[in-house]
This record gives structure tokens, C-alpha cells and sequence, in this order.
């Protein structure tokens, strides 16, 4: 548990502030223990509903385990999740996508067999139809609705791929594949997107082409990221939450993390990549 007092001040007001301007997502007192471990303290998040909002920390920050623990992933030890002020706690993924939050790249992941269209009409008629992981249902139903073929193939532009789309996954490159997993997530229509190290392991180029790309595709969605490129996460973030030990060492904009002492100390100053 142990916040120190400042920073109790420090999260209640920030949580004002993004309050007024309506949270789309909260959480309150969220903690994930392993044994003694714990990897998620007791930790009050508000993200505004429309921001580009990045979360950064050292390895072993907790990062991960947030993200599992809003998108159902895992089960928290303690605390509550409200997506549009509804408590999600205790939703599963599945479920959470039929809400309106996607994560890439695990609850919607590629199906190497199937084409890059068959993937992403995949994704496309779950949402209208059902669960994603009722996949048999799904590919029966495949091929009947038009309208399904037209979204996926709109999708298929939006992300570039429309050449490659008969193409088996398996045959993409590495920059394609994260093109398609952005796909499949805007198939599914979101209103909260996570996304975790969408670009581990891109060069500088396809670093940027993208990010271009999902701030381009999911501009009318709230992004929640994840990202070890803190230069990256400065140019691109409404707001940024610091994580550290599992706590909000800092919450603000850009230039207010830039600026603070104890992220600088803790984090900034030291250790800027993996
Ligand atoms: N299944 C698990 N069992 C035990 N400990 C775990 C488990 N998953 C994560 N941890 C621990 O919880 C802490 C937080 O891990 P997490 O992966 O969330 O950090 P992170 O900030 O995402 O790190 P990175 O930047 O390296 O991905 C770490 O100490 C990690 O070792």
C-alpha cells in the first residue's frame, strides 16, 4: 500500500482535474499481489475520455499487470475498474471487447491460417455476433453478410493492407503483422484501446509509420500505451501516468513529467529504454 502523503495529494488532485473532464476509464485502489510481491499497489488511474494517454516506468513497474488487469487478463487482488462508470471488474475479455475496449496485441490476436481479410472480418463479426473465441460459429457464418465483407475491406485500406489481403497471415512481415493486429482492433470498434509496446522491436522508420497509423486509425478512441520510448511517448501523449514499484510515482501532461524531480530522479534521469 504505503503512497507516501505527497503523493496521495499529488493523485487526488490530478484525478480532479481529469474528473471534470469526464474519466472514461477508472481505477480505485487496484492491486495485483503475487505472494509477497506486489506488482500493482493499490493504484487510482483516471484516463479522460479522448486522450492519447502513455504509460511509462522501469522494467517491473507494473505496467503489464495493469494493462491484464483492466482488459480482464487477470484477476486483481484488490480495487475496482470503471469503464463509463460502470464497475468492469469482474467482466472477461470477451466481454470487455463487446463494452467497447480492445487490447492489442492478446485478446485479438492473429490467426496465422487464415487470410489478413479472413482475420479481420473475423474480428469484424465477432463483435456484430458474438464472442471472439467462438471461432467455429464465426467461420460459418462467414461469407453471407456483405455489409461485414465491406467493413473489413474499408478496415483493410485504413490500415494499408488492402494488396496483401488474400495473402495467409503467416506470410506477413513483421511491420505488416502489427498493421494487421491494429486491424483487427479497429474491426472490433473501440472506444478504449490498450496497446502494449505496439512497436518493440521496429526499427526508428517503422517506429514511426506506426504510430502514425494508430493515432490515425483510432483518432476518435482513447489510447492507453504502454511504450519503453519515452521520446516517442513525450511527442505523442495527452497525458502520461509514471509508473514506479507498482505506484503513480506522477501523473500529467508532456511537459509536467519532463519537468518533475522525483520522475526525473526515479526514472527519466537513468533509464530511458530497455
Ligand atoms: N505471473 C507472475 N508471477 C509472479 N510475479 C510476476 C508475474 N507477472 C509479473 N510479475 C512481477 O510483477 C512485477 C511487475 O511486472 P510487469 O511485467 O507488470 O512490469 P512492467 O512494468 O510491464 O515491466 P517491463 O517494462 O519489463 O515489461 C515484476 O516484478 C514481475 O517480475
Amino acid at each position: 500500500m504505503a503512497a507516501t502523503d505527497q503523493s496521495e495529494t499529488d493523485r487526488s488532485a490530478a484525478s480532479t482535474d481529469t474528473t471534470a473532464r469526464s474519466a472514461i476509464l477508472r481505477t480505485e485502489g487496484l492491486a495485483k499481489l503475487y505472494g509477497e510481491l506486489v506488482a500493482v499497489d493499490y493504484v487510482d488511474l483516471s484516463v479522460s475520455e479522448g486522450d492519447f494517454h502513455s504509460i511509462i516506468g522501469p522494467n517491473g513497474a507494473g505496467k503489464t499487470t495493469l494493462l491484464d488487469l483492466i482488459t480482464g487478463g487477470r484477476e486483481p487482488t484488490a480495487g475496482s475498474i470503471y469503464f463509463e462508470d460502470e464497475d468492469i471488474t469482474d467482466l472477461e475479455s470477451d466481454e470487455l471487447v463487446h463494452e467497447g475496449i480492445a487490447r492489442s496485441f492478446q485478446i485479438t490476436s492473429v490467426l496465422d491460417g487464415l487470410t489478413v481479410f479472413e482475420n479481420v472480418r473475423l474480428a469484424t463479426q465477432a463483435i456484430q455476433y458474438g464472442s471472439l473465441s467462438k471461432v467455429d460459429t464465426l467461420i460459418r457464418k462467414a461469407g453471407s453478410h456483405g455489409s461485414i465483407d465491406e467493413q473489413t475491406r474499408e478496415i483493410l485500406e485504413q490500415i494499408g493492407l488492402e494488396d496483401q489481403a488474400q495473402i495467409p497471415a503467416q506470410n506477413l512481415s513483421y511491420g505488416d503483422r502489427r498493421k494487421l493486429e491494429i486491424g483487427i482492433v479497429l474491426a472490433t470498434d473501440p472506444k478504449l484501446v490498450l496497446l502494449d509496446e505496439p512497436t518493440a522491436g521496429m526499427s526508428i522508420d517503422k517506429k514511426h509509420e506506426t504510430i502514425e497509423l494508430i493515432e490515425d486509425v483510432l483518432a476518435d478512441a482513447t489510447v492507453i500505451l504502454v511504450e519503453h520510448d519515452v521520446e516517442l511517448v513525450m511527442q505523442l501523449s495527452d497525458q502520461i501516468t509514471v509508473l514506479h514499484q507498482g505506484q503513480i510515482l506522477a501523473d500529467g501532461t508532456p511537459d509536467e513529467i519532463a519537468d518533475n524531480q522525483e520522475v526525473q530522479d526515479a526514472y527519466l534521469g537513468g533509464h530511458t529504454d530497455e
